[in-house]
């Protein structure tokens, strides 16, 4: 079975037209102002509306409001909440929609313990951890840290380009990759090469 791919923080709708084209899984719209990879509603509305069935609008939030989160909901197509940020498990679900929960990585991270808090969530998103940034660091961690075995399915996070995707699976079978940087020309700016590139070495057995 091939490993599913999010191709995270798009910000034009010809870059999400190029994920689609290459058979990417799941697409990231960032909701969180700092990044330079976020949209508005307007703009998140106009990407989700090229989308087609069976590819996973995913909403981005770092420690969101409530109010926030509702106003994204009733106003774009998403089929996937991802809390990036130091949200708890009862806020993720408290919006009844499907939620993946990243966590940062650091050598003492105790992955059964936030399985447990965030028992119903889809996926648990294994990111790199860095001091004052959420994610999008375009950094790898210790990939001998992923679990061999975790009860809920695991996604890849970090740093992952076409040079390190195959190796990436080699190494951690994950359930999924995400990437961001790893595919971008310039900040929120996706290359429809590196898409691609991306997406072949993810079908590539090492
Ligand atoms: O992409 C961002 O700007 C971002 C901002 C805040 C939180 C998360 C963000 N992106 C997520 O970070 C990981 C790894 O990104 P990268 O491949 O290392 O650039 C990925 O899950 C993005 O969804």
């Amino acid at each position: 079975m091939r490993t599913r791919v999010k191709i995270c923080g798009l910000t034009r709708t010809e870059d999400a037209q190029a994920v689609v084209n290459a058979g990417a899984d799941a697409i990231g719209l960032v909701f969180y102002e700092p990044s330079p990879r976020y949209v508005d509603i307007n703009k998140a509305q106009e990407i989700a509306a090229g989308i087609p069935a069976f590819v996973t609008v995913t909403a981005l939030f770092v420690n969101p409001t409530v109010d926030y989160v509702q106003q994204v909901l009733s106003n774009v197509r998403i089929d996937l909440l991802q809390f990036h940020g130091a949200e708890s498990g009862e806020f993720c679900r408290q919006f009844g929609r499907n939620y993946i929960k990243a966590v940062p990585m650091k050598a003492d991270t105790d992955i059964d313990k936030i399985a447990d808090e965030f028992y119903d969530c889809s996926g648990l998103l294994l990111d790199t951890y860095k001091k004052g940034v959420p994610g999008g660091t375009g950094e790898t961690f210790n990939w001998e840290l992923v679990p061999q075995e975790c009860r809920k399915p695991i996604i890849l996070a970090g740093g992952l380009t076409p040079q390190n995707a195959a190796q990436a699976i080699a190494e951690t079978s994950p359930w999924a990759l995400d990437v961001s940087g790893g595919v971008e020309a310039g900040k929120g700016i996706k290359s429809a090469e590196k898409i691609t590139q991306f997406m072949q070495e993810v079908m590539r057995k090492v």
